[in-house]
Protein backbone atom coordinates (compact mmCIF):
# COMPACT_ATOMS: atom_id res chain seq x y z
CA UNK A 1 0.00 0.00 0.00
CA UNK A 2 1.21 3.62 -0.76
CA UNK A 3 1.43 5.93 2.28
CA UNK A 4 -1.28 7.77 1.03
CA UNK A 5 -3.53 4.55 0.90
CA UNK A 6 -2.52 4.25 3.90
CA UNK A 7 -3.67 7.30 5.46
CA UNK A 8 -6.84 6.89 3.85
CA UNK A 9 -7.64 3.45 5.65
CA UNK A 10 -5.74 4.92 9.06
CA UNK A 11 -8.54 8.34 8.89
CA UNK A 12 -11.51 5.10 7.85
CA UNK A 13 -10.64 3.29 11.00
CA UNK A 14 -10.65 6.18 13.25
CA UNK A 15 -13.82 7.55 11.72
CA UNK A 16 -15.11 3.82 12.20
CA UNK A 17 -13.97 4.02 15.94
CA UNK A 18 -15.87 7.33 16.57
CA UNK A 19 -19.07 6.48 15.36
CA UNK A 20 -18.63 3.41 17.78
CA UNK A 21 -18.49 5.54 20.58
CA UNK A 22 -22.13 5.93 20.89
CA UNK A 23 -23.46 2.58 21.39
CA UNK A 24 -19.96 1.17 23.06
CA UNK A 25 -19.51 0.37 27.35
CA UNK A 26 -16.35 0.98 26.58
CA UNK A 27 -14.83 3.77 24.11
CA UNK A 28 -10.82 4.23 24.38
CA UNK A 29 -9.54 6.87 21.32
CA UNK A 30 -5.84 7.78 21.41
CA UNK A 31 -4.98 7.42 24.73
CA UNK A 32 -1.23 7.87 25.84
CA UNK A 33 0.19 8.21 29.54
CA UNK A 34 3.58 8.58 30.28
CA UNK A 35 5.49 7.85 33.28
CA UNK A 36 9.12 10.67 33.21
CA UNK A 37 9.12 10.56 29.27
CA UNK A 38 8.34 7.14 29.54
CA UNK A 39 5.57 5.91 27.07
CA UNK A 40 3.22 3.07 29.07
CA UNK A 41 0.33 3.66 26.42
CA UNK A 42 0.72 4.80 23.31
CA UNK A 43 -2.56 6.04 21.43
CA UNK A 44 -4.39 3.35 22.72
CA UNK A 45 -7.65 2.94 21.07
CA UNK A 46 -10.26 0.23 21.85
CA UNK A 47 -13.93 -0.27 22.18
CA UNK A 48 -15.68 -2.46 23.95
CA UNK A 49 -19.38 -3.45 22.94
CA UNK A 50 -22.32 -3.87 25.29
CA UNK A 51 -22.09 -7.55 26.78
CA UNK A 52 -18.75 -8.18 25.40
CA UNK A 53 -15.92 -9.89 27.20
CA UNK A 54 -12.80 -9.10 25.39
CA UNK A 55 -9.60 -11.03 26.48
CA UNK A 56 -6.22 -8.50 27.16
CA UNK A 57 -2.96 -10.35 26.43
CA UNK A 58 0.89 -8.90 25.79
CA UNK A 59 4.13 -9.10 27.40
CA UNK A 60 5.32 -7.59 30.16
CA UNK A 61 5.50 -4.13 30.19
CA UNK A 62 2.54 -3.80 27.48
CA UNK A 63 0.51 -1.37 29.03
CA UNK A 64 -2.28 -4.00 30.09
CA UNK A 65 -2.23 -2.63 34.24
CA UNK A 66 -1.67 0.86 32.80
CA UNK A 67 -5.15 0.68 30.68
CA UNK A 68 -7.03 -0.56 33.33
CA UNK A 69 -5.45 1.79 35.67
CA UNK A 70 -6.85 4.50 33.25
CA UNK A 71 -9.89 2.97 33.11
CA UNK A 72 -10.56 3.26 36.93
CA UNK A 73 -9.49 6.52 36.90
CA UNK A 74 -6.21 5.75 38.89
CA UNK A 75 -4.07 7.08 36.36
CA UNK A 76 -5.04 10.11 34.29
CA UNK A 77 -4.32 9.77 30.38
CA UNK A 78 -1.92 13.01 29.17
CA UNK A 79 -4.17 13.01 25.82
CA UNK A 80 -7.21 10.72 24.65
CA UNK A 81 -10.65 9.78 25.11
CA UNK A 82 -12.07 7.86 27.85
CA UNK A 83 -15.69 7.07 27.74
CA UNK A 84 -17.93 4.51 29.37
CA UNK A 85 -21.26 3.67 28.17
CA UNK A 86 -20.61 6.51 24.96
CA UNK A 87 -21.20 9.16 27.50
CA UNK A 88 -19.80 9.40 30.63
CA UNK A 89 -16.11 11.14 30.36
CA UNK A 90 -14.12 8.66 32.92
CA UNK A 91 -10.58 11.09 32.31
CA UNK A 92 -13.33 13.59 34.34
CA UNK A 93 -14.16 11.27 37.29
CA UNK A 94 -12.12 9.89 40.68
CA UNK A 95 -11.86 6.49 41.44
CA UNK A 96 -15.27 6.91 43.78
CA UNK A 97 -17.16 8.53 41.13
CA UNK A 98 -16.27 5.28 38.62
CA UNK A 99 -16.88 2.53 40.88
CA UNK A 100 -20.09 4.39 41.69
CA UNK A 101 -21.08 4.39 37.84
CA UNK A 102 -20.73 0.26 38.09
CA UNK A 103 -17.59 -0.53 37.12
CA UNK A 104 -15.92 -2.75 39.34
CA UNK A 105 -11.97 -4.13 38.76
CA UNK A 106 -10.57 -7.28 40.60
CA UNK A 107 -6.73 -7.12 41.04
CA UNK A 108 -4.74 -10.28 41.10
CA UNK A 109 -4.20 -10.85 44.37
CA UNK A 110 -7.30 -11.98 46.15
CA UNK A 111 -8.26 -9.55 48.87
CA UNK A 112 -11.52 -11.17 50.80
CA UNK A 113 -12.36 -10.68 55.01
CA UNK A 114 -10.39 -14.01 56.16
CA UNK A 115 -11.88 -14.17 59.26
CA UNK A 116 -15.82 -13.40 58.02
CA UNK A 117 -17.56 -16.74 56.32
CA UNK A 118 -18.07 -16.50 52.80
CA UNK A 119 -21.47 -15.46 53.22
CA UNK A 120 -20.79 -12.10 55.30
CA UNK A 121 -17.99 -11.63 52.47
CA UNK A 122 -20.58 -11.43 49.70
CA UNK A 123 -23.34 -9.75 52.81
CA UNK A 124 -20.55 -6.75 53.03
CA UNK A 125 -20.12 -6.52 49.39
CA UNK A 126 -23.85 -5.94 48.21
CA UNK A 127 -25.26 -2.96 47.82
CA UNK A 128 -25.90 -0.53 50.80
CA UNK A 129 -24.14 1.96 53.59
CA UNK A 130 -20.25 1.24 53.16
CA UNK A 131 -19.28 0.27 56.22
CA UNK A 132 -18.14 -3.10 58.11
CA UNK A 133 -19.82 -2.12 61.23
CA UNK A 134 -23.51 -0.98 58.99
CA UNK A 135 -22.28 -4.11 56.58
CA UNK A 136 -22.50 -6.87 59.82
CA UNK A 137 -24.55 -5.47 62.42
CA UNK A 138 -26.81 -2.95 60.79
CA UNK A 139 -28.85 -2.50 56.92
CA UNK A 140 -27.20 -5.00 55.98
CA UNK A 141 -28.17 -7.84 58.19
CA UNK A 142 -31.52 -7.54 56.76
CA UNK A 143 -30.15 -8.44 53.30
CA UNK A 144 -31.88 -11.91 52.56
CA UNK A 145 -29.93 -14.83 52.21
CA UNK A 146 -31.61 -15.69 49.07
CA UNK A 147 -29.76 -12.81 47.46
CA UNK A 148 -26.37 -13.73 48.78
CA UNK A 149 -26.83 -17.62 48.11
CA UNK A 150 -27.89 -16.55 44.40
CA UNK A 151 -24.46 -15.00 44.15
CA UNK A 152 -22.88 -17.84 45.82
CA UNK A 153 -23.78 -20.18 43.73
CA UNK A 154 -23.21 -18.45 40.55
CA UNK A 155 -19.68 -18.52 41.59
CA UNK A 156 -19.61 -22.12 43.31
CA UNK A 157 -19.17 -21.31 46.64
CA UNK A 158 -22.49 -22.18 47.83
CA UNK A 159 -21.34 -25.28 49.78
CA UNK A 160 -19.20 -23.08 51.42
CA UNK A 161 -21.06 -20.41 52.94
CA UNK A 162 -20.67 -21.04 56.53
CA UNK A 163 -17.08 -21.60 56.49
CA UNK A 164 -14.47 -18.69 57.26
CA UNK A 165 -12.54 -17.15 53.66
CA UNK A 166 -9.49 -17.58 55.00
CA UNK A 167 -9.77 -21.30 54.88
CA UNK A 168 -10.61 -21.59 51.11
CA UNK A 169 -8.35 -22.86 48.54
CA UNK A 170 -6.39 -19.36 46.38
CA UNK A 171 -8.82 -20.32 43.46
CA UNK A 172 -12.29 -20.68 45.43
CA UNK A 173 -10.81 -16.94 46.88
CA UNK A 174 -10.36 -15.66 43.63
CA UNK A 175 -14.39 -16.73 43.05
CA UNK A 176 -15.77 -15.41 46.20
CA UNK A 177 -13.68 -11.64 45.18
CA UNK A 178 -15.27 -11.95 41.84
CA UNK A 179 -18.68 -12.81 43.87
CA UNK A 180 -18.08 -9.93 46.23
CA UNK A 181 -18.05 -7.72 42.40
CA UNK A 182 -20.97 -9.89 40.78
CA UNK A 183 -23.07 -8.39 44.40
CA UNK A 184 -22.63 -4.66 43.04
CA UNK A 185 -23.75 -5.62 39.87
CA UNK A 186 -21.44 -3.61 37.63
CA UNK A 187 -21.97 -3.22 34.22
CA UNK A 188 -18.11 -3.63 33.32
CA UNK A 189 -16.21 -6.27 35.31
CA UNK A 190 -12.31 -5.34 34.82
CA UNK A 191 -10.57 -8.58 35.76
CA UNK A 192 -6.69 -8.79 35.85
CA UNK A 193 -4.87 -12.20 35.70
CA UNK A 194 -7.84 -14.51 37.25
CA UNK A 195 -5.97 -17.70 37.41
CA UNK A 196 -2.49 -16.74 38.05
CA UNK A 197 -1.48 -19.54 40.86
CA UNK A 198 -4.82 -21.88 40.17
CA UNK A 199 -4.70 -25.10 39.38
CA UNK A 200 -5.60 -26.71 35.99
CA UNK A 201 -9.21 -27.21 37.02
CA UNK A 202 -9.48 -24.09 38.98
CA UNK A 203 -8.58 -22.58 35.62
CA UNK A 204 -11.15 -24.46 33.67
CA UNK A 205 -13.85 -23.23 35.72
CA UNK A 206 -13.07 -20.30 36.13
CA UNK A 207 -12.78 -19.87 32.21
CA UNK A 208 -16.79 -21.48 32.33
CA UNK A 209 -17.32 -18.88 35.67
CA UNK A 210 -16.41 -15.64 33.38
CA UNK A 211 -18.27 -16.91 29.74
CA UNK A 212 -21.68 -17.17 32.14
CA UNK A 213 -20.43 -14.17 33.62
CA UNK A 214 -20.45 -12.27 29.94
CA UNK A 215 -24.02 -13.33 29.34
CA UNK A 216 -25.13 -10.87 31.98
CA UNK A 217 -22.35 -7.97 32.28
CA UNK A 218 -19.56 -6.58 30.06
CA UNK A 219 -15.73 -7.99 31.16
CA UNK A 220 -12.42 -7.12 30.07
CA UNK A 221 -9.93 -10.13 31.52
CA UNK A 222 -5.85 -9.51 31.16
CA UNK A 223 -4.52 -13.01 31.38
CA UNK A 224 -1.07 -14.19 30.67
CA UNK A 225 -2.25 -18.26 30.23
CA UNK A 226 -3.36 -18.83 26.54
CA UNK A 227 -5.25 -22.11 26.96
CA UNK A 228 -7.43 -20.43 28.96
CA UNK A 229 -7.84 -17.17 26.64
CA UNK A 230 -8.48 -20.02 24.61
CA UNK A 231 -11.05 -21.26 26.81
CA UNK A 232 -12.97 -17.91 26.63
CA UNK A 233 -13.62 -18.08 23.16
CA UNK A 234 -13.86 -14.26 23.03
CA UNK A 235 -12.30 -11.38 20.91
CA UNK A 236 -8.82 -10.87 22.00
CA UNK A 237 -6.51 -7.74 22.11
CA UNK A 238 -2.66 -8.30 22.11
CA UNK A 239 -1.22 -5.03 23.26
CA UNK A 240 2.76 -4.37 23.08
CA UNK A 241 4.14 -1.05 24.07
CA UNK A 242 1.40 0.67 24.56
CA UNK A 243 -0.50 0.43 21.49
CA UNK A 244 -2.77 -2.59 20.30
CA UNK A 245 -0.56 -4.77 18.17
CA UNK A 246 -3.48 -7.31 17.00
CA UNK A 247 -6.98 -7.73 17.54
CA UNK A 248 -9.33 -10.42 16.25
CA UNK A 249 -9.77 -14.35 17.04
CA UNK A 250 -7.73 -16.00 19.53
CA UNK A 251 -6.21 -18.39 16.38
CA UNK A 252 -5.87 -15.41 14.20
CA UNK A 253 -4.23 -13.13 16.97
CA UNK A 254 -1.72 -16.29 18.11
CA UNK A 255 -1.12 -16.72 14.03
CA UNK A 256 0.32 -13.33 14.00
CA UNK A 257 4.11 -13.06 13.12
CA UNK A 258 4.76 -9.51 15.23
CA UNK A 259 2.57 -11.23 18.13
CA UNK A 260 4.46 -14.54 18.21
CA UNK A 261 7.86 -12.37 18.00
CA UNK A 262 7.25 -10.22 20.82
CA UNK A 263 5.05 -12.20 22.87
CA UNK A 264 3.72 -15.82 22.42
CA UNK A 265 7.69 -16.78 21.05
CA UNK A 266 9.54 -15.98 23.95
N1 LIG B 1 3.83 4.39 38.21
C1 LIG B 1 4.74 4.15 37.28
N2 LIG B 1 5.89 4.85 37.22
C2 LIG B 1 6.79 4.59 36.26
N3 LIG B 1 6.66 3.66 35.30
C3 LIG B 1 5.56 2.91 35.33
C4 LIG B 1 4.52 3.10 36.31
N4 LIG B 1 3.52 2.21 36.06
C5 LIG B 1 3.91 1.49 34.98
N5 LIG B 1 5.12 1.91 34.54
C6 LIG B 1 5.85 1.39 33.38
O1 LIG B 1 4.94 1.41 32.29
C7 LIG B 1 5.11 0.25 31.48
C8 LIG B 1 3.78 -0.47 31.35
O2 LIG B 1 3.50 -1.10 32.58
P1 LIG B 1 2.20 -1.98 32.86
O3 LIG B 1 2.27 -2.39 34.31
O4 LIG B 1 1.00 -1.24 32.44
O5 LIG B 1 2.44 -3.23 31.92
P2 LIG B 1 1.67 -4.64 31.90
O6 LIG B 1 1.34 -4.91 30.48
O7 LIG B 1 0.56 -4.61 32.89
O8 LIG B 1 2.80 -5.64 32.38
P3 LIG B 1 2.67 -7.01 33.24
O9 LIG B 1 2.21 -8.08 32.30
O10 LIG B 1 4.08 -7.23 33.70
O11 LIG B 1 1.72 -6.75 34.39
C9 LIG B 1 6.19 -0.59 32.14
O12 LIG B 1 7.41 -0.36 31.47
C10 LIG B 1 6.22 -0.07 33.56
O13 LIG B 1 7.52 -0.20 34.11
Amino acid sequence: MTDALLDDAAQKEAAARKASAKGSVLYLDGVSVSFDGFRALNELSLVLAPGEMRAIIGPNGAGKTTMMDVITGKTRPDEGEVLFDGTHDLTMLDEAEIANLGIGRKFQKPTVFEFHTVADNIRLALKGPRTTRSALFGARNRIPDDAIDEVLSRVRLIEHRARPAGDLSHGQKQWLEIGMLLAQDPKLLLVDEPVAGMTDAETEDTAELLREIATRHSVVVVEHDMSFVRALGVKVTCLHEGSVLAEGRIDVVSADERVIEVYLGR
